[in-house]
């Protein structure tokens, strides 16, 4: 790795310089080998002893500078003036072999500055969770932080659930700046590490965006296009405080997240979300709300007059909701089989959601099954879906290229296979009990998800006592 680590040039008030602390025996658990490839890594070399020791924290590669990154953050809606990597630590950055810039980040490395009353691990099933979300998110085309790499530690994380084994995610991506980050000297007043951070967020993230004003328009806009492939994914992200708000709108933090399997589009809850704040439907609203966060920390560097600042800021924000639209509409047609859908079309796609909500239908399931003819089954009363498959049909009936046309763009629309949470614990189990198997296997499924098999066992629902009503946190 040739490191060239430009958040450690920044001025020292970012972050604390902090090495991993290393671990009893460095355990190798997997190696991305597709994405080191386009890293321009070797995974042969990524799986020899001296890089599991590397990503276990036992030894610091040559070029690396070792750092916790600051931020604050809104959780829940309450202010955290200091947040931080309390149990994450970036190595440095590698330049892959077309430019893109990597993070290098071990999650669950040990304490930090930031660490409060945390231990600073993170135990297996959350490593191995992150790892396959993260990837399969990649492999649908969702903007995302990735997994490079996973390695258990030989030592036991106390949690809730008793002693656990330890485990280390080498997580990457274009960068960690979230919202947080901003927020982290917004409120200590530090305007000029507020202009060093966005030219950091122009350069790495948004390109060709134009000082502190573009570059909000650049993040709302991104973070308006990924939501709305959350939403078209079924996803539920869980976590969607500020801190978990990326700037260059990558998914990030796969803590409390999941894929639903029965369309509940209100009532999701996970373990640290009671109120269902971030279900489903709310997704887009929280985003607006988080872009407004970020908003607020960039008026002074949008324009010397504050109230032309909240007006060019206000603009902004509201932008969100036009490029949401457009781009759901987008997603959402083309699950349905249209090439171009119309404003129009909204009632159409609404409608089968509706029915979806009634009809306990399995999201990803029943969208697959209007390509391949299966949809009718995913309902409870096959007649509703009849009467509205009637008003589909003839609307598909204008689209070019008609019914095949429409069965291509479904299939590339709609995933066969999604990590579901039954899929995911069970591979988390079987790994706890030493067999990795079973995450090997998903990790591969998980690779190509529009284009399994229809025998894949993969593809199949989960009885009924494991389908995803609540979200799961277990960090
Ligand atoms: N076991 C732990 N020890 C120390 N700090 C922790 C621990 N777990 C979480 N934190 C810190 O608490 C904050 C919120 O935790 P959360 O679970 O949302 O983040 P995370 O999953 O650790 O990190 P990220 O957002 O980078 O994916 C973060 O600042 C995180 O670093």
């Amino acid at each position: 790795m040739r490191f060239d680590n430009s958040y450690a040039r920044l001025p020292e008030r970012f972050y604390a310089r902090q090495h991993p602390t290393p671990v009893a025996v460095p355990g190798l658990v997997a190696v991305n080998a597709a994405l080191a490839a386009e890293m321009g890594l070797d995974p042969a070399e990524l799986s020899r002893p001296e890089w599991v020791e590397v990503f276990a924290g036992n030894r610091i590669p040559k070029g690396a500078d070792p750092l916790a990154q600051a931020y604050a953050g809104h959780q829940f809606g309450g202010w955290v003036p200091q947040l931080g990597d309390g149990r994450a630590i970036l190595l440095g950055e590698i330049l892959g072999p077309d430019g893109r810039r990597w993070d290098i980040q071990l999650k669950g490395a040990g304490r930090t500055p930031f660490s409060r009353m945390g231990d600073g691990r993170a135990w297996l099933g959350p490593v191995l969770r992150e790892y396959l979300a993260s990837e399969a998110m990649a492999a649908l085309g969702v903007p995302t932080t990735r997994a490079l790499a996973a390695v258990t530690t030989g030592e036991p994380v106390w949690r809730e659930e008793g002693r656990l084994p330890g485990a280390v995610l080498c997580r990457v991506a274009s960068s960690h700046i979230r919202v947080g980050t901003f927020q982290y000297f917004a409120a200590r007043g530090d305007t000029e590490a507020l202009r060093l951070l966005t030219d950091m967020a122009i350069a790495r993230h948004h390109p060709g965006a134009e000082g502190a004003l573009g570059l909000l328009q650049a993040a709302v806009a991104a973070q308006a296009r990924l939501v709305a492939q959350w939403m078209a994914l079924g996803f539920i992200h869980g976590v969607m405080n500020t801190d978990n708000a990326h700037v260059g709108g990558l998914t990030i933090d796969y803590g409390p997240c999941a894929f639903m399997d029965v369309f509940h589009p209100d009532r999701v809850f996970s373990s640290i979300d009671s109120y269902g704040r971030y279900a489903w439907s709310n997704q887009p609203q929280i985003a607006v709300w988080n872009m407004a966060q970020l908003a607020s920390c960039l008026l002074p560097l949008i324009d010397p007059d504050e109230t032309r600042a909240v007006a060019l800021a206000t603009e902004a924000v509201h932008a969100f909701a036009g490029i949401y639209q457009a781009e759901w509409l987008a997603r959402f047609g083309a699950k349905i089989g249209l090439a171009a859908a119309r404003a129009e079309d909204e009632d159409l796609i609404g409608g089968l959601l509706d029915l979806m909500a009634a009809e306990e239908a399995d999201f990803t399931r029943a969208f697959r099954g209007l390509a391949e003819g299966t949809a009718r089954d995913e309902f409870v009363a096959g007649a509703a879906f009849d009467a509205w498959a009637g008003g589909w049909q003839a609307r598909l009936a204008q689209e070019p290229g008609g019914m095949e046309g429409a069965e291509a763009r479904m299939a590339a629309a709609n995933p066969a296979v999604i990590p579901r949470n039954h899929r995911v614990q069970e591979a988390i189990t079987a790994a706890v009990a030493g067999d990795f198997a079973p995450f090997h296997r998903l990790h591969a499924a998980l690779a190509d998800p529009f284009g399994a098999p229809p025998d894949s066992p993969f593809r199949t629902a989960p009885l009924a006592d494991q389908v995803v009503r609540r979200t799961f946190c277990g960090t």
